[in-house]
């Protein structure tokens, strides 16, 4: 089942139309990847799944229920991260959590026995600083259990670990990672490693519309185009390889790269064998996100 759906979504502002017709389909229990360069969209699309923008046309549906500009019903299945959250700097963690939770109305128990739990989930249990002291990376995780405290079945981050430092980012991407068992994540971005780490799920959005969207594993094999390095001993071997199989091109003294289906490699094997050509090396480097992205956007 789909936790988030949106269909046909469109937003102009003035005369820049951000979003042309975004269709989005996040499963449950996914770790969806919200991709796409500064301006794209991403911030415009999630203030809509929260009812905080209008949108100008589409559809948006969050656990199957409609959300509506302005209305907040839909908005009790979602835990929202912003991009800067922001705190009361004078609280401790547990204090704030405590906050958010009495603002919310849940039940003093329900609240304690919440906030112990979250706290441990995002490394806070211990931490007895005011929130004034604390790091970037501690104040999203903060914001990931504040998200978290009325067990959304949605939460939704915007750009959660772009400003950290590799070891912030790694242990907010753990943490998304750790989530996903109690909810579904969607989550923006534009560092593509990121998304190669955790995501089950990822959408390019890209002029107005997801380019490219689906299972990570699928859009791997449906773009794949991973690229082949052969390194032929001597200058002689790796001319006659070029004038058999003019795909390779030359990159390096004696090497040759190419772009191919995998069974050209067999061919290239059985040719060097037959002429004796001695052969150093050859290796296969996988698709990056990054490269298979740009062979979209660049399209
Ligand atoms: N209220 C607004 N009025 C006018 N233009 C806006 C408004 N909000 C966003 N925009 C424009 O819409 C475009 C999309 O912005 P948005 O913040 O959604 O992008 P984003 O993908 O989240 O980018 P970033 O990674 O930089 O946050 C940008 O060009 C932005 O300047």
């Amino acid at each position: 089942m789909e936790m988030l759906k949106i269909t046909g979504l469109h937003k102009r502002f003035g005369d820049k139309e951000v979003l042309r017709g975004l269709d989005l389909s996040v499963p449950e229990h996914s770790v969806f990847g919200f991709i796409g360069r500064n301006g794209a969209g991403k911030t415009t699309t999630m203030k809509m799944i929260l009812g905080l923008l209008k949108a100008d046309a589409g559809e948006i549906r969050v656990n199957g229920e409609k959300a509506v500009y302005g209305q907040t019903g839909t908005n009790r299945h979602i835990g929202y991260l912003p991009d800067v959250p922001e705190f009361y700097p004078f609280m401790t963690a547990p204090e704030y959590l405590r906050f958010c939770g009495e603002i919310t109305g849940m039940t003093k128990a329900d609240i304690a026995g919440r906030c112990e739990e979250l706290l441990e989930l995002v490394g806070l249990r211990e931490e007895r600083h005011r929130i004034k002291g604390f790091s970037r990376g501690m104040k999203q995780r903060l914001g990931i259990a504040q998200a978290l405290l009325n067990r959304p079945k949605l939460l939704i981050c915007d750009e959660p670990s772009s400003a950290l430092d590799p070891v912030g980012r790694k242990e907010i991407l753990d943490l998304l990672l750790a989530v996903r068992e109690q909810t579904t994540v969607l989550f923006s971005t534009h560092i593509l490693s990121d998304v190669e780490r955790i995501c089950t799920d990822v959408a390019l959005l890209d002029h107005g519309t997801a380019g490219i969207q689906g299972k990570l594993a699928d859009i791997r094999s449906r773009y794949r185009s991973d690229e082949y390095t052969v390194e032929t001993e001597n200058k002689a071997g790796m001319l006659t390889l070029q004038e058999v199989f003019p795909f390779m091109r030359h990159t390096g003294p004696n090497q040759l790269v190419f772009r191919e289906e995998d069974s050209r490699v067999f061919d290239i094997m059985r040719f060097a064998a037959d002429r004796q050509i001695p052969l150093l090396k050859i290796e296969r480097e996988e698709a990056t996100l990054e490269s298979l992205f740009m062979e979209v956007v660049e399209k």
